[in-house]
């Protein structure tokens, strides 16, 4: 594909840029047309959730003719074109040479999905035969049907696991806590920092613990490495007669390297190299949130994740909420050179969805070759941040508010609250504050409004706010249960996919990652050897030398 800058669409845009962007003024354009919010909201409607999700994208740089040159953009781009060979199977992941079918695995809707021409729904260990093995085996557990070495219900689980293996499955049974067994504790290990295992080993129970060990590949050192501590742990504490198998189960596409750590291939929950680690939460890498809120719920998960799925697929570009989503992101990195994008979510549910959307959208297009192997030369993947509001909004939102950067901002917000507690004081207030902050941040306030106050002359200008800074407001028609945060995940997924089929970068690798573990396996060698380290720079050697000294003091 040609250069996404040498597109005819991108050369548009920057005159679009030039003679309307750069002054752009978002109230204004609010003023001279009441029905902005109409024009560009979109509304997510499926049977396969249970509320609306309202994607209000009005206050964004975005003019009808805006959003028809993104639209253009897009297709000079090939991202239809794109996004069809995705979900066909083909091996759109070029650099590993994998098909990227991670929508195979919330498929609810029946759709026929291939790779090399194999069923993957349903061919023997595919999709369905997994979906009901997961079923099985947290029914048993849930029910305490599975039992521990010496007869007990197991009521503890730690999931051992990194990055994707770790992520997704943080988040969703934290935003579905709502929803989760309250008898369970969950304690998720991913960190090689001993701290992170002895915590949650401190109060377990080897008779009680199921221990799931998360790793696509099960050959990360974090993860290999905590699993072993947690095997002798446990070997230990029931003096050898513990049985691994009533308690260690693996969930791993490597069948040979699980059976050599000795969990019996009958306790493996399977899945394919097709599936990336960030795309991973709907495999087998999800068994502890199958295991926490239950099969029903994870099955409403993936049919909200397949409605958007659906949605993404066939809805025409003018009205698909993922495309609009990937285009401002594009829009705002490389015309207005905006180097971030921060989601707020106003769900203390939702605490972990930024960590996740971190990985997500950072190791899928913090990437600056393109598909024929040249540097790009355009901004590609932004650094994407966030926290949970209200608290963020006292912490870092002074900078959001009145710092230099042009920060494109999303609210997510629900109408209704799993605990309205007060008389659901507690939700208006969070509401108010989730309007308030899109209308701050777009209306600011002016010198004469500053004076206005009786401010004195020397203070309005450090209470003076700029205003015109963009944001995406998201409001789940409901409460979010697990079929509107699959779809919410979903939103996410496709919109990086927009970016990166635009960026013309490969979204489904993560060479970037390789380097420092290289590095880090030569360094632990050396740590045990005589010297400060062989063919470092000065600084490295200098350290290895301090930190042997004091570590061994
Ligand atoms: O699941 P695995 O194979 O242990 O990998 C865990 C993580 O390992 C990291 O190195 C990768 O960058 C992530 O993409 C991946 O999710």
């Amino acid at each position: 594909m040609p250069p996404a800058n040498t597109l005819p669409a991108w050369a548009e845009l920057q005159t679009h840029r030039e003679n309307v962007g750069k002054n752009f003024v978002l109230k204004e354009a609010f003023a001279s047309d009441k029905d902005r919010f109409e024009k560009f909201s979109r509304t997510f409607s499926s049977a396969g959730v249970s509320a609306d999700i309202i994607f209000d994208f009005s206050k964004n740089f975005l003019t009808g003719e805006t959003l028809d040159l993104l639209l253009k953009l897009a297709q000079q781009a090939g991202v239809e074109r794109k996004r069809d060979a995705m979900f066909a199977g083909e091996k759109i992941n070029f650099t590993e040479k994998r098909a990227v079918l991670h929508t195979a695995l919330r498929n609810v809707g029946g759709w026929e999905m291939k790779v090399d021409g194999k069923d993957v729904m349903n061919c023997s260990r595919g999709v369905n035969d997994v979906l009901k093995h997961m079923k099985e085996f947290s029914d048993q557990v849930r029910s305490g049907e599975w039992k521990g070495f010496s007869g007990k219900k197991l009521n503890t689980i730690v999931n051992i696991g990194i990055g994707g293996s770790d992520l997704g499955p943080v988040m969703v049974t934290e935003a579905l806590r709502y929803y989760g067994a309250n008898d369970m504790t969950l304690h998720f290990v991913s960190n090689i920092d001993g701290t992170h295992m002895a915590e949650a080993l401190k109060h377990s129970n080897p008779d009680t613990t199921l221990f799931l060990v998360a790793s696509k590949t099960f050959t990360t050192a974090e993860t290999c490495t905590n699993a072993n501590t947690a095997k002798h742990w446990f070997l230990e504490k029931t003096g050898g007669k513990g049985d691994i198998a009533k308690h260690f189960v693996a969930l791993s596409t490597n069948e040979a390297e699980v059976t050599k750590f000795g969990i019996d291939s009958r306790n493996m929950f399977g899945f394919e190299s097709w599936v990336g680690g960030r795309y991973s939460v709907w495999s087998a890498i999800g068994l502890s949130v199958v295991i926490y809120i239950g099969f029903d719920n994870f099955h409403k998960f993936l049919s909200g994740a397949h409605a958007m799925d659906k949605h993404f697929r066939e809805a025409p570009l003018k009205h698909n909420i993922p495309i609009i989503g990937g285009l401002l992101s594009v829009w705002y990195s490389d015309f207005f050179q905006a180097q971030t994008h921060l989601v707020a979510p106003f769900d203390q549910y939702l605490h972990r969805f930024p960590a996740y959307l971190q990985q997500l959208s950072m190791e899928s297009n913090g990437k600056s070759i393109s598909s024929d192997g040249s540097s790009v030369k355009y901004t590609t993947g932004p650094i994407l941040f966030g926290e949970p509001c209200t608290n963020a909004q006292h912490s870092f939102f002074q900078l959001v508010h009145q710092g230099t950067k042009l920060i494109p901002t999303d609210f997510i917000l629900s109408a209704k609250s799993h605990n309205p507690i007060s008389g659901n004081q507690h939700q208006k207030m969070l509401a108010s504050n989730y309007f308030a902050q899109a209308e701050a941040l777009m209306v600011g306030k002016t010198d004469d409004q500053v004076k206005a106050e009786g401010t004195p002359d020397d203070l309005t200008p450090h209470k003076r706010f700029l205003g015109n800074r963009p944001t995406t407001s998201i409001l789940v028609g409901g409460t979010i249960g697990p079929a509107e945060l699959g779809a919410l995940i979903v939103y996410y997924e496709h919109l990086t996919f927009v970016e990166g089929a635009v960026w013309d970068v490969n979204s489904f690798d993560q060479w970037g990652v390789e380097l420092g573990k290289v590095l880090a396996k030569k360094i632990l060698k050396e740590l045990d050897e005589p010297g400060d380290g062989e063919g470092h720079d000065n600084s490295t050697v200098g350290l290895i030398g301090v930190f042997k000294k004091y570590a061994n003091s």
